[in-house]
């Protein structure tokens, strides 16, 4: 298969500072249509690494190496793309999903203007096809009463629902590749599953590609086909999903399999009538 991504010995540096990169030789490749988990632990560079493949680095941190996304107009080195050429890639190629909703959405602008913008740009829909095409994007991540949701501030629905939004958002301009960083990591309990569900689904019935980031072990063997692991700023190992977690083959990855699988064998001892843990 050929790649969607392509990260070659990508390096995010922090000028003006000594010392080893904050990513040092990272590497990887997304196929078409593959889902691709990242899990290490805090501080490893998975959101350095996710913001360099989105040329979202702000100085001063800098990017080296090389990121190439195949397009459908030939493929683009991001790091040292021109901004017009990028501002064409970010939304029609790759899109993004973060840990907190609010860092993608305006808080003071009306949630249907905000999903009109890419409906807009990238596929063109103008007068009652665009306002069709806001609600429709709302109702396909699952949001009930789409018109009330289309009339709100952001700060007028539930942490669950703006997640919603984001990645309605994301998906607006019908990306290739979607990057999902730790998406319901700041969410209630209660709703994650839903979220991780209709990523899932947003995914598959697009045959889209998935960077899903990660350090829920759980979470990502359940939606990755391959996954990387990350430590210290470097790719410590990376494997097929089911391979790489029976048997993997470095001490930091066995680790983090046997501190997930200790979570797990704590689980049916947890009070499951209603008690508090
Ligand atoms: N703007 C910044 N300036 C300086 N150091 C930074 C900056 N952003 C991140 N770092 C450092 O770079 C390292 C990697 O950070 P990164 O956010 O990529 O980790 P992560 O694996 O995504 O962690 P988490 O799971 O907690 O989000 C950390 O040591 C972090 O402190």
């Amino acid at each position: 298969m050929t790649a969607l991504l392509s990260v070659d010995s990508l390096g995010v540096h922090l000028d003006g500072v000594a010392g080893a990169p904050l990513v040092d030789d990272v590497s990887f490749e997304v196929a078409e249509g593959e889902r691709l988990g990242v899990i290490g632990e805090s501080g490893s560079g998975k959101s350095l690494t996710a913001l360099a493949v989105l040329r979202l680095l702000a100085h001063p941190l800098r990017a080296t190496g090389s990121i190439r996304l195949a397009t459908g107009e030939g493929d683009v080195e991001v790091i040292g793309a021109r901004q017009r050429r990028l501002d064409g890639v970010r939304g029609s190629t790759v899109g993004a999903v973060f840990q907190e909703p609010l860092a993608s959405l305006d808080p003071l602008m009306r949630i249907g203007a905000q999903l009109a913008w890419p409906l807009r740009r990238h596929r063109g829909l103008r007068g009652d096809a665009l306002r069709r095409a806001v609600l429709d994007a709302l109702a396909e991540v699952q949001l009930a009463a789409p018109e009330r949701i289309a009339r709100s501030f952001i700060h007028e629905v539930s942490g669950g629902q703006r997640q919603r939004v984001a990645i309605a958002l994301a998906l607006a301009a019908q990306p290739r590749l979607l990057i999902a960083d730790e998406p319901t990591t700041a969410l209630d309990v209660t709703v994650q599953a839903g979220v991780l569900e209709l990523i899932q689904s947003s995914v598959a019935e697009r045959g889209m590609s998935l960077v899903f980031i990660s350090h829920d072990l759980p979470v990502v063997a359940g939606i990755a086909d391959r996954v990387v692991v990350m430590r210290a700023g470097r790719v410590v190992e990376t494997g097929e999903t089911r391979q790489l977690l029976s048997a993997p083959r470095e001490g930091y990855t066995r680790t983090l399999v046997a501190a997930s699988r200790a979570l797990d064998d704590l689980l049916p001892a947890a009070p499951l009538d209603g008690g508090r843990v």
